[in-house]
């Protein structure tokens, strides 16, 4: 076996399909399954010239591209024309907080703090997150943890992936959640994406839940922080796509937890080569998770938080042919390798109106959907 290391990857791992595939992404319109590993990869340029070179990747790749990722070239890799099959959802063990990371008053005053220097430089938006750190009373099972996560929302895009071929730490580490963005797809020539940015709580009154969707819509502030994002992605593809299509604005997504603005944008690739994995790199990080200017928020938020690891990557996975799809790895927690110890990350777009309150309870509210799985309720 061959292993590609990234400059600063520590010994990479084989993950093992003991406790279930390496990689699972259900979509509602299929699943991709990851068997057995014949390759290991830290390094993302190693895996673009391997799928050049037609063989297949899965895996994730990390928010800051500089440190190791966690990608396999699979033994085989199975798609299916439905979401991952979930019957009735397992139970899991008790889960309990055991620390927020930072204090949510912390988070406030880094906000508040984002809104003065967005205010004062060149720096238009910054995305901030959270960390919260759980504890499983019993070893927790990350095939029990996307089975709740589809059973929840079958329109989402669950994913559960071992970490281990990124190497030290994230030996044994399962990254699992269920993303309502598509970073970037590609069938053929065609190439779509759909960022997501602008968020709103849901309601169980559906009048109510109605109006807050429309407030979304009109918001200057969310329409300000989406149409960065949009403007990244077509700047990003422009040099590998034309006929970029993009819609006059945004329109409105749902999860169970949230309304947000979405854009679905289409073109067509240039060079056939280009597999969904290079376009993946290309747009990746995106403003939805990053900022804009990209490095000076890159700098912001590793500053402010420290690294981020996996959260606000990108999950997915290109064959032989280029073919793919990559989903930004958000509303997800990281399950340590004993089962009993879980980080779940949320954050939010911080632009000059944002109202520090607001942005911490926007985190609460994108922390339900990965709480829910978890089956924590305080
Ligand atoms: C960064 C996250 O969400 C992104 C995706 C949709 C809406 C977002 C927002 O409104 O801030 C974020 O850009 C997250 O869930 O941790």
């Amino acid at each position: 076996m061959t292993t590609g290391t990234a400059p600063n990857a520590a010994t990479p791992h084989p993950p093992t399909d003991g406790a279930g595939p390496h990689f699972v992404l259900s979509r509602p319109h299929g699943t991709v399954t990851a068997h057995g590993v014949a390759d290991t990869i830290a390094d993302p340029a190693e895996a673009v010239a391997r799928v050049r070179a037609g063989h297949v990747i899965a895996g994730a790749l990390p928010f800051d591209v500089r440190e190791p990722a966690a990608l396999t070239v699979p033994g085989r890799l199975d798609v299916t024309s439905t979401p991952f099959p979930v019957g009735t959802p397992p139970g899991v063990p008790a889960v309990t907080v055991r620390r927020h990371l930072p204090t949510p008053a912390e988070h406030t005053r880094r906000v508040s703090d984002a809104v003065t220097r967005l205010r004062e430089t060149s720096l238009r938006k910054v995305v901030l997150a959270r960390a919260v750190e759980l504890d499983a009373a019993e070893p927790l099972d990350h095939r029990a943890v996307l089975a709740r996560l589809v059973a929840a929302d079958p329109s989402g895009n669950g994913y559960s992936v071992d970490l281990s071929p990124a190497g030290g730490d994230h030996r044994g580490v399962r990254l699992v959640g269920s993303s309502p963005e598509v970073l970037i797809r590609r069938q053929g020539r065609t190439v779509t994406c759909h960022p997501l940015a602008g968020s709103a709580p849901r309601d169980p009154d559906p009048d109510l839940d109605a109006a807050l969707g429309r407030a979304l819509a009109e918001s200057t502030k969310d329409l300000t922080e989406h149409s960065y994002v949009v403007e990244s992605l077509k700047e990003s593809l422009a040099p590998l796509c034309t006929d970029i299509e993009v819609p006059s604005g945004p329109v409105l997504a749902t999860t169970p937890q949230l309304w947000h603005l979405g854009t679905p944008l289409r073109a067509t690739l240039r060079d056939p080569r280009v597999s969904a994995l290079e376009l993946a790199l290309a747009v990746h990080p995106t403003p939805a998770v990053c900022g804009t200017p990209t490095d000076e928020a890159m700098r912001t938020i590793l500053d402010v938080e420290g690294g981020r690891g996996f959260y606000a990557g990108a999950v997915g996975w290109s064959d032989a042919s280029g073919d793919g799809e990559w989903m930004v790895a958000i509303r997800c927690a990281q399950i340590a390798a004993d089962g009993l110890r879980v980080v779940a990350h949320a954050g939010g777009g911080i632009v000059a109106a944002s109202e520090p309150n607001s942005e911490l309870d926007e985190t609460t509210t994108k922390f339900g959907t990965i709480m829910a799985a978890l089956g924590v309720t305080d």
